[in-house]
């Protein structure tokens, strides 16, 4: 049995999963998750940080109501002109729309017409508007993603490693893009990643996870300022985080 809930837009996302299984090809069960409880608080950046495997995503898609079959709740916030926008590892872009039609059509009718000026700006796409997913790099098309995400100005953005399998140079290069335009429309987010230094590199708060069955170990708050964060400062906070959780 499972309950959603929507919620005024100042309330919390809140997740209270009791259990989610799977049946495996061998009609195996499998538990993904096992009381699993948290908040993302209005306006935070919350990373999901948990080893591979651990019922991450299956979280991700439960909230994103792509997955029905738990037992449990949760409570989504409301506002924005969508209640709710996600950035997976593969930017699903339409490949006969150019980047710009691709952000414009996932706004709302009487927003298709809007100024998209300054987000494309703030994530360098201005001279990207025009081209087609097929002429993107890897790099761009996470761009165009977070733009389309960004531009229906969601009460919740869900992320799914968005930053996977790019080199180094190029992922680091989008987290900083992530957090300017993050930081110009601050948006209640939830980013998974098995990325101990990104999740510390962005988050407010991180969650920590459990191996499989899915719950919280605990929560490790990220109380310095994001524009302090450099390797030196980074350093420091692993092993912070090490100390918590060995
Ligand atoms: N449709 C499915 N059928 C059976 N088992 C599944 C299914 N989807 C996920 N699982 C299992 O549930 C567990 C959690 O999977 P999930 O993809 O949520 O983990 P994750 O933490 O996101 O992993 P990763 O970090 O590697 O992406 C895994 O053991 C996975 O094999």
């Amino acid at each position: 049995m499972n309950d959603t809930q929507h919620a005024g837009a100042a309330a919390p996302l809140k997740v209270e999963i009791a259990e989610k299984t799977f049946r495996s090809a061998e009609d195996v069960i499998i538990a993904a998750l096992r009381g699993l409880s948290f908040e993302v608080r209005q306006g935070e950046f919350a990373c999901l940080l948990g080893p591979s495997g651990c019922g991450k995503t299956t979280t991700l898609r439960i909230l994103l109501g792509l997955d029905r079959e738990f037992s449990g709740s949760y409570q989504l916030p409301e506002g924005g002109s969508s209640r709710i926008a996600a950035v997976f590892q593969e930017p699903v872009l339409l490949p006969w729309r150019t980047v710009e039609q691709n952000v414009r059509l996932a706004l709302s009718r009487d927003a298709r017409d809007m100024d998209l000026d300054g987000l494309f700006d703030i994530l360098g796409l201005s001279a990207m508007r025009s081209l087609y997913p097929s002429e993107l790099s890897l790099g761009l098309a996470r761009r165009a993603a977070l733009a389309r995400a960004f531009a229906t100005e969601p009460a919740v953005l869900l992320l799914d490693e968005p930053f996977a399998s790019l080199d180094e140079r190029t992922a680091d290069r989008l987290r900083r893009l992530l957090m300017t335009v993050w930081s110009a429309r601050p948006t209640t987010a939830l980013m998974v990643t098995h990325n101990l230094r990104e999740a510390l590199l962005l988050a407010d708060r991180v969650i920590v996870l459990s191996s499989r069955p899915a719950h919280v170990l605990g929560i490790f708050e990220v109380e310095m300022a994001r524009q302090a964060r450099d390797t030196k400062a980074l350093d420091d906070l692993v092993s912070d985080f090490r100390t918590r959780f060995p």
